[in-house]
């Protein structure tokens, strides 16, 4: 368990991490997301010691890290995969570690076995792929079996293969009741990897909470609905109070009424249906909903391809300064009722 009290980082006027208090806790993945300079490397960097906090502190299953005698055989972490000696090789950047950690000489080829660099072990890291390296970083954090696992952006540079086999590591350390703490700013990776998370803006905490109740608070649900007889459906959904929107391409969207209710409506009246489908914001869509008050580095917009599939069409002219996507979601694309 990683427990933060009130932790804070104050680099000259910058205020990185401010008051952060929350718990880390294990037989989880927990994601830790915030935009660009939200404070995440650095509250990462004050969990292991490597940067005093201005105030606060950090407690490791119940201890300060320069309290934990074996510290590699407590907490592994993954912050910086081009931090090693990049002459040495693969083998001997970890045996270095286990024989400077009292760890056995034969974990090293456990954990490069683990993590598929078996091959390569004598070749110098100098020469490693950015994925490579990161392989290399996450040997090093398993090195120790610690209880403890700390990952920043892990998946940065590994192929899909790579990415496959981080998420189920991760899900697999969490199973066997060990804490796992992982930054990512890649929101499809994390919704499928992660059971709760922490939120953080401008180094603030913005959310503490179960993946499923942080896509639920911070986006919109609703029931997409498409009739080939969409004036009688309609007639027969304002009938029954319910005030649909319709979008452009004609579909209706409806807001507080379940997709059960609607569909056995539309039964009632005989009206066929080609569509009814409950829909969910993503992972994405509700981390730029909650997130979009402490985005500090917003690029301009310029012309370029179409936005990703299942993203709101922005309208004509949105750019920086403008409501961010997600908020207002979809207003720009849709008409009520009609
Ligand atoms: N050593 C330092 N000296 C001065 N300012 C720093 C230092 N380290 C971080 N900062 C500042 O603190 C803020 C938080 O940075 P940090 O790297 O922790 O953010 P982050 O959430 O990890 O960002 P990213 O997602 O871009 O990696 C930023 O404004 C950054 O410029």
């Amino acid at each position: 368990m990683i427990e933060l009290q009130g932790l804070t980082k104050r680099y000259g006027d910058k205020l990185a991490v401010d008051g952060l208090t929350c718990t880390v806790r294990p037989g989880i993945v927990t994601g830790f997301l915030g935009p660009n300079g939200a404070g995440k490397s650095t509250t990462m960097r004050m969990m292991l010691d490597l940067d005093n906090p201005t105030a606060g502190t950090v407690l490791i299953d119940g201890k300060h890290y320069r309290q934990l005698r074996d510290p590699l055989r407590a907490v592994g972490a993954l912050l910086d995969a081009k931090a090693m000696h990049g002459g040495r090789s693969a083998y001997n950047h970890l045996l270095c570690l286990a024989q400077s950690n009292g760890i056995p000489d034969s974990r090293v080829r456990e954990v490069l076995d683990t993590v598929g660099l078996t091959s390569v072990a004598r070749k110098r890291s100098k020469g490693f792929s950015l994925g490579m390296g990161q392989r290399l970083g996450i040997a090093g954090a398993l090195l120790g079996d610690p209880r403890i696992l700390m990952f920043d952006e892990p998946v940065n540079g590994l192929d899909p293969e790579g990415i496959h086999w981080i998420r189920n590591l991760m899900k697999n350390l969490a199973a066997q009741g060990r804490t796992v703490f992982v930054s990512s700013h890649l929101m499809s990776e994390m919704a499928l990897t992660a059971d709760h998370l922490v939120v953080i803006g401008q180094g603030r905490l913005l959310a503490d909470t179960s993946m499923a109740d942080f896509i639920a608070r911070n986006s919109r649900s609703y029931v997409r609905l498409r009739s080939p007889e969409h004036e009688r459906l309609l007639d027969v959904l304002a009938g029954a109070g319910v005030t649909p929107v319709t979008t452009v391409d004609g579909t209706l969207e409806v807001d507080g009424t379940d997709a059960a209710r609607l569909g056995e409506l539309a039964a009632r009246h005989q009206i066929v249906l080609h569509e009814l489908s409950p829909q969910q914001a993503s992972l994405e869509e509700a981390f730029m909903q909650l997130t979009a008050g402490s985005v500090e580095y917003h690029a301009h917009s310029s012309p370029g391809p179409d936005p990703a599939p299942g993203r709101p069409v922005p309208a004509a002219g949105q750019g920086p300064g403008d409501p961010p996507p997600g908020a207002g979601w979809g207003a720009d694309r849709r008409k009520k009722g009609s």
